[in-house]
C-alpha cells in the first residue's frame, strides 16, 4: 500500500505571541502537544530561531562533510553505539556521522578537529549554534508535556541530566536499478526525544497508531519532533513512540540533521503517572542501557561486515 500524505499529522506553534509560559493559552498548549505526542508520538513545529540562513550553512557544511574521504569519516568512533561514522549494508544509500555533546563548544571543536585537522570554522560555528537553538526547542517541548501531566517538578531534574547527540544523515540518489525504498531501516527511536529537520528533500515515513504509514511533507521552516521508547517509558505508555524509515526517490541527495536527547537520570514512571488504571509497565532501566541493548543484535549480526568495512 502506497504511504498516504501528512496532512494529517499535528503542527503545534509552540512559541506563537499570546503564549507567554504559564498563561491559559500556554496551558491549553502544552495539553496539544501532549496530546499529539500520545496519539502520532510526533508533530511537527515552525522554529524560527533557526533562520534560513543557518540551515543552508549547516546542510553546505553537511556536504563538504560527507565529501570528505573515508578514511576521515571513520574516524569518528564512540564507545556508545551510533554515536559515530555509521553505514550498514543494507542500506546502502544511507550514512551518518554523530557529535556527542553538540551543544558544547568543546564537542563541536573536537569532532570538527577531527575531521578537519587543519580547521573548518564555518562548520563548527554554524553546527554549533543550531545545536544550541535546537536543545531550546527540546528543553521547551519537555517543559510543556512534563507540565501537561503535572509533574513539573521533575523538570529540572531530567534537564541537568540530558545529554544531546547530533546525527549528520545523507541519503544519496540510488544508482540507476538501485532500489530507494529502502534508505532507512523502520525502527523506533531509543532516545527520550528526537528532533529532526532536512534540507527539504522528502523521505521520511511514520507509521500511525492503526499501522497506516504517512509521509512527512520536507518543509524549510518546519521541525518534526519525535517521542522515543524512553519518553515512552517514562511517561507509563502514555506517550507513543511512532516506528519510522526513510524512502527516498527523485534526484537529489537528502540531508537530515538529528537531535537525540538521552535522560542520564534512571527512567522510571513518576508515581504521578501510575495508579490502578494505569499500572507501572516498565521496571526502572537507563536510557543508555537501551540504546546498548538494541544496538548489540545489529554488531553481532553484521560484525563481519563491520570488520571487513573499508568504505
Ligand atoms: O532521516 C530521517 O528523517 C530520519 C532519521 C532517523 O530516523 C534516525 O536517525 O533515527
Ligand atoms: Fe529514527
Amino acid at each position: 500500500m502506497n504511504p498516504q500524505s501528512a496532512a494529517e499529522l499535528p503542527v503545534v506553534d509552540l512559541f506563537d505571541e499570546n503564549c507567554k509560559p504559564g498563561s491559559a493559552a500556554w496551558v491549553s498548549k502544552c495539553n496539544d502537544v501532549r496530546q499529539a505526542l500520545e496519539e502520532y508520538g510526533c508533530f511537527l513545529t515552525p522554529y524560527h530561531p533557526v533562520s534560513s540562513q543557518l540551515q543552508d550553512q549547516v546542510f553546505n557544511s553537511m556536504q563538504q562533510l560527507f565529501d570528505l574521504p573515508v578514511e576521515n569519516k571513520v574516524k569518528n568512533t564512540s564507545e556508545k553505539p551510533y554515536f559515530g561514522y555509521f553505514k550498514h549494508p543494507s542500506i546502502p544509500l544511507s550514512e551518518s556521522l554523530g557529535i556527542d555533546n553538540p551543544t558544547t563548544l568543546d564537542g563541536t571543536q573536537s569532532f570538527t578537529h577531527l575531521m578537519w585537522p587543519n580547521g573548518n570554522q564555518r562548520f563548527c560555528e554554524s553546527v554549533h549554534s543550531y545545536a544550541k537553538l535546537v536543545s531550546q526547542l527540546d528543553r521547551a517541548v519537555k517543559e510543556m508535556v512534563f507540565e501537561s501531566y503535572g509533574v513539573g517538578k521533575y523538570y529540572d531534574s531530567h534537564m541537568d541530566s540530558t545529554t544531546y547527540l547530533l546525527r549528520l544523515i545523507k541519503y544519496r540518489v540510488a544508482d540507476e536499478g538501485e532500489d530507494a525504498e529502502n534508505s532507512g531501516f523502520p525502527h523506533t527511536d531509543k532516545s527520550f526525544l528526537t528532533i529532526l529537520h532536512d534540507n527539504q528533500v522528502a523521505g521520511l515515513q511514520t507509521k500511525t497508531k492503526d499501522g497506516r504509514w504517512i509521509c512527512v511533507e520536507p518543509s524549510g521552516s518546519m521541525f518534526i519532533v519525535m517521542a522515543g521508547d524512553a519518553f515512552l517509558a517514562w511517561s507509563n505508555g502514555r506517550v507513543h513512540s511512532a516506528t519510522h524509515r526513510v524512502a527516498t526517490e527523485g534526484n537529489k541527495a537528502r540531508y537530515c540533521v538529528a537531535l537525540f536527547s538521552f535522560s542520564g537520570e534512571t527512567i522510571k514512571a513518576p508515581v504521578e503517572l501510575i495508579d490502578e488504571d494505569h499500572p507501572l509497565k516498565f521496571k526502572p532501566f537507563e536510557n543508555m542501557d537501551l540504546l546498548r541493548l538494541y544496538s548489540l543484535d545489529d554488531l553481532q549480526k553484521y560484525s563481519d561486515v563491520f570488520n571487513g568495512m573499508t568504505e
